[in-house]
């Protein structure tokens, strides 16, 4: 008998038509412009390894996966991504550059000199209090007596304590961090998109909710679903647990109007397969994962599509 169950990804390119279709059109902050909803839920299973990778067009799961270790490390300078070959952050260091400056450098000129020079890296690289601040040094106050507070020097470490709330108190309803520090919003180069993480254990199995403010479905969002299947396969790993489902949530969910092509092309497609992400080492903890622990496999998508990021 022929399996009739949609394919997973479906429910991504339902979005996608419907955004393209009824989206609310308007110029957004970037002066591309973008066709919009407010508030979508998409879900996924883990179970078996499964990875909601898009099979309508092939996904850089790697560079992905890179950004995520990236967040975990604590890092906010994009020296160490573009070390790795990573490009999606150097755009807005790079538009402030030259906006300060006047110059015209090209992006590979500028990567080169983040690479090169450390003191220009430390001046020009850095993306301000951004989401591995956030998760791993969440900045606390103490009392320096006569009612004078100073900042500590380590801050709250959101994901180590997830870690240890995980396995102490699996039916907790308060498993979550959160990227969205209000009193450091301002100082960042973008405020966090993809802002809230919560995790549910439940019959053994460990289940991921993300809620992403803002979404750019064509682009982001790829990147955004394999970050949240990553970070709760790798909590999984160190609780002891199953990996359970993951919850897509987005607030105000666009396309934007110069991704007409890629949406076009991509709506024609079929989706097919079940990638699997494997995790081929338990490291000894959630901050000692290296990219070649991961490894995902019966992954065969379409051809990739690429599109502008709006900056
Ligand atoms: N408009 C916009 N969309 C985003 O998705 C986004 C931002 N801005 N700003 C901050 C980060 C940076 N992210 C990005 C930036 C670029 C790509 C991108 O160009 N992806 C291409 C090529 C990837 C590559 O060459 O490695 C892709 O096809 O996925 C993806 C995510 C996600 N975020
Ligand atoms: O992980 C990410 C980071 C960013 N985005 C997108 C969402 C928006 O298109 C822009 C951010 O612009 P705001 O004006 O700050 O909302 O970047 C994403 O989809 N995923």
């Amino acid at each position: 008998m022929r399996d009739t169950t949609p394919h997973y990804e479906q429910q991504y390119l339902d979005l996608m038509r419907h955004i393209w279709r009824h989206g609310d059109e308007r110029i957004d902050r970037t002066g591309v412009g973008t066709r919009s909803i407010l508030g979508a839920t998409m879900r996924f299973s883990l179970a078996d390894d499964a990875v909601p990778l898009l099979t309508t067009k092939r996904v850089y799961w790697k560079v992905a996966a890179r950004e995520m270790l990236w967040f975990l490390s604590g890092d906010t300078n994009i020296r160490e991504l573009v070390r790795q070959g990573v490009h999606i952050w150097t755009d807005w260091p790079l538009d402030a550059y030259r906006r300060a400056t006047g110059e015209t450098i090209d992006r590979d000129a500028f990567e080169a000199r983040i690479i090169e020079d450390e003191a220009f890296a430390r001046q020009w690289g850095d993306l301000g209090p951004v989401y591995g601040a956030q998760w791993v040094n969440w900045p606390r106050y103490e009392a320096a007596g006569d009612g004078l507070y100073r900042r500590a020097a380590q801050g709250h470490n959101q994901i180590a304590d997830l870690v240890a709330a995980i396995r102490a108190t699996p039916g907790s309803r308060r498993l979550l961090f959160t990227g969205w520090n209000v009193a450091e919003v301002a100082n960042m180069a973008l405020p966090p998109c993809h802002m809230t993480y919560q995790f549910q254990v439940s019959n053994g199995k460990l289940n991921g909710l993300l809620f992403q403010r803002s979404c750019d479905l064509g682009l982001g969002f790829a990147f955004n679903i394999f970050g949240l299947s990553m970070i709760t396969r790798m909590l999984a790993q160190q609780c002891d647990l199953e990996p359970g489902e993951v919850v897509w949530q987005g607030g105000d969910v666009h396309l934007y109007l110069n991704h007409a092509a890629l949406v076009e092309e991509q709506m024609e497609r079929i989706p097919s397969g079940a990638p699997r992400l494997r995790i081929n080492r338990r490291p000894s903890d959630i901050f000692s994962y290296a990219i070649e622990d991961f490894e995902v496999i019966n992954y065969a998508p379409q051809a990739h599509i690429s599109a502008p990021v709006a900056v």
